[in-house]
């Protein structure tokens, strides 16, 4: 990883996200779906996955599911149930309750919370399975009440039935039974527009790689989606009395999970930024996904020197980044100032796979630069709210006048009528009908 100043350094979001080729790939694909249901998912699934499937295979049966149990060590599924508990427990502090509130004129107002009815959850199967990722999809899904949950998931080809036995079983425990074994673009694509095999979504959630992020994006209108949560990303903000070792660590922890993830350090200590592009150079030979950390950190790392840690903190809050490990002597002095980051790791000993499997909060984060304005997933993603209005005769009388005033200065007399006619009749003593 190559040391360089502040001044050195240019900010990598590319103003088209992802290759001209790749948004072009997609299009496609969705387009594909679109018009040719499973015929065009089939086909993609054997392109892109190398599965050769029949409409019959796409859904995993009960029976798949029971079987995965006996293709997993004890250990996961005790360590899978631990990390269950934590997560159910930090979303349950997000669920929102509907409300009313009774005025003492009579009025009544209110918001109605309803979980959405039926979503789709997309869980990362590519380059590498992940189990956590249906435990941090589904249980804020199931908190918020949701009754039809539908997972997708590629099919690994040298895999258990065509799919990752570790996904099937965190699903098994989560309580998802309706899985489909497709990824991709294509995936998405199914979800929001359905084909004869699969049931429209009202709202895609869940992590991807880049084609996952871009597909999300170009349906995203027929459904909603939760954010755009694409290639991994971590910035270490560290001064002088940072382990280098553990920087470097936590930099290949996300390093390693795709060539386009995005590892970056920021120090005002040029002595840790030496140590950590050894450290770095070092552990990437004993790593097994080696080739993957190493694209990622030669194309999308970087090691930034500052002149201070206010310079690290504005570069921080340029770089929005989906996770953010502040490494100084007090993190907590300097967590008011980040403006934007998707998770915030605090200290030596908050390395970031600890909020990958465990700690409670989710791991479905906005990336490139889009934790600006979108969060991790939560309760909230799963749920729509109604505004409730009742007006009572007295609220009604009380404030015709201002809203008749506000309708005729948008030239809406239609508007001022509606409520003119019901002023005008109890002004007459009306009985409701508009006539004496
Ligand atoms: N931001 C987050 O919250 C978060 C969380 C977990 C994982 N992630 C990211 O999820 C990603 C997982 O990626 P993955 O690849 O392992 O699995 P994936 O399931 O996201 O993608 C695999 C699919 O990509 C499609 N694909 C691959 N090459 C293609 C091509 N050339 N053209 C068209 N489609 C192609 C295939 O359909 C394949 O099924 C990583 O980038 C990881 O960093 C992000
Ligand atoms: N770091 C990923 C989010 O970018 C989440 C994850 C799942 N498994 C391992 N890591
Ligand atoms: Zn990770």
């Amino acid at each position: 990883m190559k040391v360089q100043s502040s001044k050195e350094f240019k900010l990598q979001r590319e103003v088209e996200y992802g290759t001209p080729e790749q948004n072009k790939a997609v299009r496609e694909i969705v387009a594909g779906i679109k018009q040719e249901g499973d015929a065009a998912l089939l086909r993609y699934t054997e392109r892109f996955d190398g599965a050769v499937l029949t409409p019959a295979q796409l859904r995993v049966t009960q029976e798949e599911l029971e079987a995965a149990y006996g293709r997993v060590e004890e250990s996961f599924v005790t360590a899978i149930r631990a990390a269950a508990v934590n997560i159910r427990a930090f979303h349950a502090r997000q669920k929102r309750n509907s409300w009313m509130d009774l005025q003492p004129d009579g009025t009544i107002l209110g918001q109605i919370i309803r979980p959405l009815k039926r979503v789709g959850v997309y869980v990362p199967g590519g380059k590498a399975a992940y189990p956590s990722s249906v435990l941090m999809n589904v249980i804020p899904a199931q908190i918020a009440g949701v009754p039809e949950i539908v997972m997708v998931t590629p099919p690994s080809t040298g895999g258990f039935e065509g799919i990752d036995p570790y996904i099937l079983v965190a699903a098994a425990e989560a309580g998802v039974n309706e899985i489909y074994r497709v990824g991709g673009a294509q995936a998405i694509a199914a979800l929001a527009f359905g084909t004869e095999s699969i049931v429209p979504v009202d709202k895609i959630c869940g992590p991807g790689n880049i084609y996952v992020a871009l597909a999300k994006r170009e349906v995203y209108g027929a459904v909603d989606i939760d954010s755009i949560a694409g290639p991994s990303e971590i910035v270490v903000l560290a001064d002088d009395t940072a382990e280098a070792a553990y920087v470097a660590a936590d930099l290949l922890s996300q390093a390693e999970h795709d060539e386009m993830a995005s590892a970056i350090l920021v120090t005002p200590s040029q002595r840790l930024a030496e140590a950590v592009a050894a450290e770095v150079e070092r552990q990437l030979q004993t790593l097994p996904r080696e080739a993957i950390a190493r694209a990622s950190v030669e194309n999308y790392g970087a090691i930034i020197v500052v002149e201070s840690i206010e310079e690290g903190i504005s570069i921080v809050n340029r770089l929005a980044p989906e996770h953010l490990e502040i490494v100084v002597a007090d993190p907590m002095a300097l967590t008011g100032a980040i403006e934007n980051a998707g998770a915030i790791f605090l200290g030596p000993y908050s390395s970031e796979p600890v909020g990958d499997y465990f700690a409670g909060p989710n791991h479905i984060i906005p990336t490139n630069g889009t934790a600006r304005f979108s969060s991790p997933v939560d309760v909230d993603d799963f749920i729509k709210k109604s505004s409730l209005i009742y007006y009572s005769k007295e609220a009604l009388l009380r404030d015709g006048a201002a809203i008749m005033e506000l309708a005729r200065r948008e030239g809406l007399e239609g508007h001022a009528r509606a409520i003119e006619i019901r002023l005008e009749n109890e002004a007459k003593g009306g009985d409701g009908n508009g006539e004496q």
